[in-house]
């Protein structure tokens, strides 16, 4: 394997070619419409330590009627307290998801198939990369994989090389990805090769979960910046965030705001502040909007005024 990527890294840097841009318009833009998706699981005993009988409900939801829409072009956030079921969501709406799913998820109006599948990205949170790889290793083993078979080798390298270029990953091209007890490219670069691995087959539709998570915030602003291009494109980007900074969060076309499974808010971010003030709830202090809805999500809100209706 070693002498293979060697031979890699070898024509990598020999070819001449100018690489396609990951930040060109898609062909195939997609509308992704969910209404009152509803998720609901089975309450298994778990766990070694015997429990008493109980009067604990036989199932539980996890989502409770969500609804959105977004458009080709469009970046989604998915905000809310740890558990309120963002990650769910995500998965569901990513055609991941197993178990009972009520409601409708159509992408340009037809349920998710194997076509939508091909035109589907999807970044998890715990980055699957091999330690031992650089990074250049890793996205050319990945574009051998994964691109359609009429490419030729050489055309595939070009492809790897062409994302390391465009995630502007060229610095740390050849330097190991790294594990817990091996030093490798930084969080931010590590969470790029994970981005470029979905960006090798061109996606209409990429979900990130938690895309700027233990990074700090100018790393986390870079790599928005760089899912924001990748939008303009045409695509249409669903992501999962913890607690974006201001500048970050003005950044999302839409904001789903979400608590115990149920949605709070749907729509603009930039209508986000407005629509809580106009229904009472507004903060006391100057404060990123972030923060501010998850108090509100959380229920420990900074609001003036009555308690949220849930
Ligand atoms: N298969 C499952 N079995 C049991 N509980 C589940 C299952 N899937 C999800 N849950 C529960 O559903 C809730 C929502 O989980 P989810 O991972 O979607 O939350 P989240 O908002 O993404 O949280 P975090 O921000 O911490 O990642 C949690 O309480 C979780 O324990």
């Amino acid at each position: 394997m070693a002498t293979q990527m060697v031979d890699i890294e070898a024509q990598s840097s020999a070819q001449t070619s100018s690489p396609p841009s990951i930040f060109n318009k898609v062909d195939h833009p997609v509308t992704l419409k969910f209404q009152e998706v509803v998720y609901t699981i089975k309450n298994k005993k778990q766990g070694w330590i015997k429990r008493k009988k109980n009067h604990e409900p036989t199932e539980k939801h996890i989502l409770k009627g969500i609804t959105g829409m977004v458009l080709p072009g469009e970046m989604l956030a998915m905000l809310g307290p740890s558990g309120c079921g963002k990650t769910t969501l995500l998965t569901a709406l990513g055609g991941r998801l197993g178990g009972k799913l009520d409601g409708t998820i159509t992408y340009n109006g037809k349920p998710f198939s194997s076509i939508m599948k091909r035109y589907t990205g999807f970044v998890t949170q715990d980055d699957i990369l091999y330690p031992h790889l650089t990074v250049t290793e890793t996205l050319v083993f990945i574009a051998l994989l994964r691109l359609p078979k009429k490419l030729t080798t050489q055309e595939k390298i070009t492809h790897a090389e062409a994302v390391i270029d465009q995630l502007r990953l060229t610095r740390c091209k050849n330097i190991i990805i790294g594990g817990p007890n091996l030093r490798g490219v930084s969080g931010g670069e590590r969470k790029r090769v994970s981005i470029g691995q979905e960006m090798l087959i061109n996606p209409s539709l990429l979900f990130l979960d938690e895309p700027t998570s233990g990074l700090d915030s100018t790393t986390a602003q870079r790599i928005a910046l760089t899912l924001w291009e990748l939008a303009r494109g045409g695509r249409t980007i669903v992501m999962t965030i913890h607690q974006p900074s201001s500048r970050l969060f003005y950044m999302f076309h839409k904001v789903l705001l979400l608590s115990e499974g149920n949605s709070l808010f749907f729509g603009k971010g930039s209508e986000v502040m407005d629509y809580f003030n106009s229904i009472g709830f507004s903060p006391s202090v100057a404060m990123n909007p972030s923060d501010f809805l998850l108090d509100l999500a959380n229920g420990t809100s900074s609001a003036k005024g009555k308690e949220l209706a849930r």
